[in-house]
């Protein structure tokens, strides 16, 4: 029975794949009756010469992520890959409604999370966002930031007592950024941040989300997360569905829906407390589900979003804001280990802070007014923003001008480019966050003292699609992130907290950043699914 369910869904991926090559090669596009440059491959290895002035954004992508586009190539896929300003805008902004998020993307999103922000398009998404922009505007939470990242002071500092000693520092990253967005986002712990955690100690949500990223990436996951994934996500018969994959005859599939399963008992654990305490009156909690079961229990009708909608923002926020967090923090401190000199100068305004403040910790107003901790935070987020691309695909035919020409490998100089309805867009941060055109000929350069100055003019005039310092960090437009201020504050409390107490050494290891994803530490030499961060750790002597 099971090998007859296998067959089945077989045959419908592969109809599928016949119906996607029949549409893009024999359905004629309008824009084929168009003359004009084009590439001669979608693919093949016109990708950097074409796209990318820089090289070394794509070339390590294609390094990390090559046999999956050549894979994707083959299926008929067309990828353009693109940082220029004004085709970013049209994209971000002004064509946003025809460049969606890619199916697969959705898709996965969906089966991992449910009906929340990162799985919903078009009228849906704008009705979630209606309701949870405001959520998000409350600014509460400093207190519950310092609780935990007190926490988190206490478990280093019982680790270098006797001595400074290498510590993991992405691990620990990780750990705090999950249990700030739980207890603020959620007012559940997820961790206690105790010392001596081993690995199984800790929540298996933690250990899921890890495990996430390595299950579905690469090659042999292709076919698997463009194809079945985005088909099951739509497959609206929840019990047909698990009987077959608990009956598909592979451990990865196992291991698949043992995530899917801890990530989805997690939530409705969560959700289920929040129902119980508002039905027994406690409602005054902040974190920002409490806030929002409350704003959506008072909501005029046609606003009001369903239990599986309210539930879906709970995995939701949780996933968006763990990995991608802790990697910045990571970076930054990672980036400090290697600039002693910068490191001591941030650490010197933030100690005359806290005695300025009486040895206090900092109010938001106190800590998001400091210049030169701003400084570092903006330009490690400029240079090595956490998520490298977005995604999208576009849903009609269309013409995606430049803002000035580029050169194609055949040599023309073309200034606007046909994108066929169906195409690939991997819109490059980094390519744009450290665009020479617009940020001058150190624009690769880490410089912190940048933003003690006003910013240069082409950057204002720039119009990339943005809602952080002409930065595409958290993207622009309807999808932007929706937690980039609670992102800054948490990684400002942390660097408060941390900066104060210890200094930071790079560790004896060489380390390299991947790309594809969320940027991750990697010892050279090591497998890149298993990222860290070894530094030594010294306490000060305050
Ligand atoms: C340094 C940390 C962070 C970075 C660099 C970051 C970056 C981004 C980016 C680039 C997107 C858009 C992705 C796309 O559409 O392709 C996004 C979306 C999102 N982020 Fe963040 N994020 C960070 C932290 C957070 C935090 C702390 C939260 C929650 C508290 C959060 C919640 C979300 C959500 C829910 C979305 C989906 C928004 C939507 O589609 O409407 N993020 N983030």
């Amino acid at each position: 029975m099971a090998s007859l369910f296998v067959l089945v869904l077989s045959t419908c991926v592969f109809a599928s794949f016949v119906w996607k090559l029949f549409r893009e090669y024999l359905v004629e596009s309008p824009l084929d009756r168009i003359p004009g440059p084009r590439p001669s491959s979608w693919l093949a290895g016109n990708i950097p010469q074409f796209y990318d002035k820089t090289g070394k954004y794509y070339y390590q992508f294609l390094r990390e992520y090559g046999s999956v586009m050549r894979l994707s190539g083959l299926l008929g896929e067309r990828l353009l890959f693109l940082h220029d300003p004004k085709a970013l805008h049209h994209i971000f902004v002004k064509d946003q409604h025809i460049y969606e998020e890619a199916p697969a993307f959705i898709a996965i999103n969906k089966v991992f999370f449910g009906e929340g922000l990162l799985s919903t398009l078009g009228e849906q998404h704008k009705k979630q966002r209606k309701m949870l922009n405001p959520v998000f505007s409350t600014g509460h939470m400093p207190p519950i930031f310092y609780e935990v990242t007190g926490r988190l002071q206490k478990a280093f500092m019982n680790q270098v007592k006797n001595g400074p000693k290498e510590i993991d520092m992405l691990h620990w990253m990780s750990r705090t950024a999950l249990e700030l967005i739980g207890q603020s986002g959620m007012g559940y712990s997820f961790d206690s941040l105790k010392e001596d955690a081993q690995s199984a100690d800790l929540h298996p949500y933690s250990r899921s989300v890890k495990r996430f990223g390595g299950l579905l990436s690469g090659t042999g996951t292709f076919v698997v997360t463009s194809y079945i994934l985005p088909f099951a996500a739509n497959f609206n018969y929840p019990r047909l569905k698990r009987w077959v994959v608990e009956h598909i005859p592979s451990q990865w599939v196992r291991d698949l829906k043992e995530i899917v399963d801890t990530i989805q008992a997690t939530a409705v654990d969560i959700y289920m407390t929040k129902q119980q305490a508002m039905i027994e009156g406690d409602d005054g909690k902040k974190d920002i589900i409490s806030v929002l079961v409350r704003a959506n229990a008072s909501a005029a009708e046609e606003d009001r979003l369903s239990d599986e909608e309210v539930f879906g923002q709970v995995a939701s926020l949780t996933f968006a804001a763990m990995d991608t967090s802790s990697s910045a923090l990571s970076r930054i401190i990672c980036l400090l280990g290697e600039y002693q000199e910068i490191q001591d100068r941030l650490r010197q305004e933030l100690l005359e802070a806290k005695k300025a403040n009486h040895g206090e910790e900092l109010d938001y107003d106190q800590i998001t007014s400091l210049p030169f901790l701003d400084a570092v935070v903006r330009e490690t987020l400029r240079l090595h923003p956490p998520l490298g691309i977005a995604i999208r695909t576009a849903r009609k035919d269309m013409v995606l001008p430049f803002s000035k020409p580029i050169k194609t490998t055949t040599g023309a100089s073309i200034s606007e480019i046909i994108v066929p309805n169906g195409t690939t867009l991997f819109a490059s941060f980094y390519g744009a966050n450290a665009n020479p055109d617009i940020w001058g000929d150190d624009a690769h350069e880490w410089k912190p003292e940048r933003w003690l100055k006003p910013i240069p003019e082409k950057v204002a005039a720039s119009h990339i699609p943005t809602i952080y310092s002409n930065l595409m960090t958290f993207l622009g437009g309807s999808r932007a992130c929706i937690g980039f201020k609670f992102a800054q504050l948490e990684i400002k409390i942390v660097l408060f907290v941390l900066l104060t107490s210890f200094k930071f050494v790079s560790g004896t290891q060489k380390i390299f950043w991947t790309m594809p994803g969320i940027t991750a530490p990697v010892i050279e030499g090591d497998d890149i699914t298993h990222p860290s961060l070894p530094m030594f750790v010294t306490a000060l002597d305050t």
